[in-house]
């Protein structure tokens, strides 16, 4: 049997409600002096090996695709998202079946919103999953002490962290597997890929992430994240 290729696929079809910026999607952000959308799609494309990435947009949205210079790139494509993160991801799946992806193939889901994300942390994770079909994503232990709160917001309880991670993307899965997974989820909300499989009975593999990779969700992570693409960008990682 042949290896399994690598596709990467990037949903970028949010809206970004809770950023309340402006009215461009998070997605165009400028962060270090780049898009925060080729931040993540390059990402992906500096892994060796990867088969080709696929962008998940919104519908209408088509302005600024060609000042992100991937119009001509032969290793990009792009098609239309749905309402939800699912999906878009199940649309993404789909359109790299159309572009030659096998069900046997690997696909790794990141969320374009994560553009610190490092080449370097995605190889980590395609040698930590290697052929386990249950797949993967990166992660990160929560480091801090967990309260909950009551609704006055007073701490009612302080939760045990034992064995508690943050999930990040990308997330590493077989095409097949993780279509049949959200397909079998059509009907209740997941969040990540992950859970889609969890609840098909599969046990993805916590890879660990860097905690600069996180996702670029309020106005205040801008900050954040610029130290961290401008520090990539000087030390030449991702
Ligand atoms: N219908 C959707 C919703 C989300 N996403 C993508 O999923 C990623 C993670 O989602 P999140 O940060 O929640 O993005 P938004 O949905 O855009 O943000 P918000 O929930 O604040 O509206 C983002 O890259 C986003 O573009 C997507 O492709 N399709
Ligand atoms: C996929 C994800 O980025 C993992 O942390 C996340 O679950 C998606 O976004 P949300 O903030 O939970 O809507």
């Amino acid at each position: 049997m042949n290896s399994p290729l690598y596709w990467g696929l990037v949903a970028a079809a949010g809206q970004g409600r809770r950023m309340a910026r402006d009215d461009l999607p998070k997605q165009y952000h400028r962060l270090a002096g780049r898009s925060v959308l080729a931040w993540s799609v390059d990402a992906l494309r500096q892994v060796s090996g990867m088969a080709g990435v696929m962008v998940v947009r919104a519908r209408g949205d088509d302005s600024d695709w060609a000042r992100l210079g991937l119009d001509s790139a032969t290793d990009v494509r792009s098609c239309r998202g749905g309402h939800t993160r699912q999906a878009s991801v199940l649309a993404g799946l789909e359109a790299l079946r159309a572009w030659g992806a096998a069900d046997g193939d690997r696909v790794l889901v990141h969320d374009a919103a994560r553009p610190a994300v490092t080449a370097a942390a995605i190889q980590r994770l395609i040698e930590a999953v290697g052929d386990d079909r249950d797949g993967g994503l990166l992660a990160v232990p929560v480091r801090d002490t967990l309260k909950r709160a009551d609704e006055h917001g007073r701490v009612s309880e302080t939760a045990d962290r034992t064995g508690l991670w943050q999930a990040m993307t990308p997330q590493l899965f077989p095409l097949g597997r993780l279509r049949d997974a959200l397909v079998a989820c059509a009907d209740m909300a997941v969040t990540d890929e992950a859970q889609a499989m969890e609840r098909g009975g599969a046990r993805p593999r916590l890879v660990i992430g860097d905690p600069a990779n996180i996702k670029y969700t309020y106005p205040d992570d801008a900050r954040w994240l610029e130290h961290a693409l401008q520090d990539q960008r000087k030390g030449g990682d991702g």
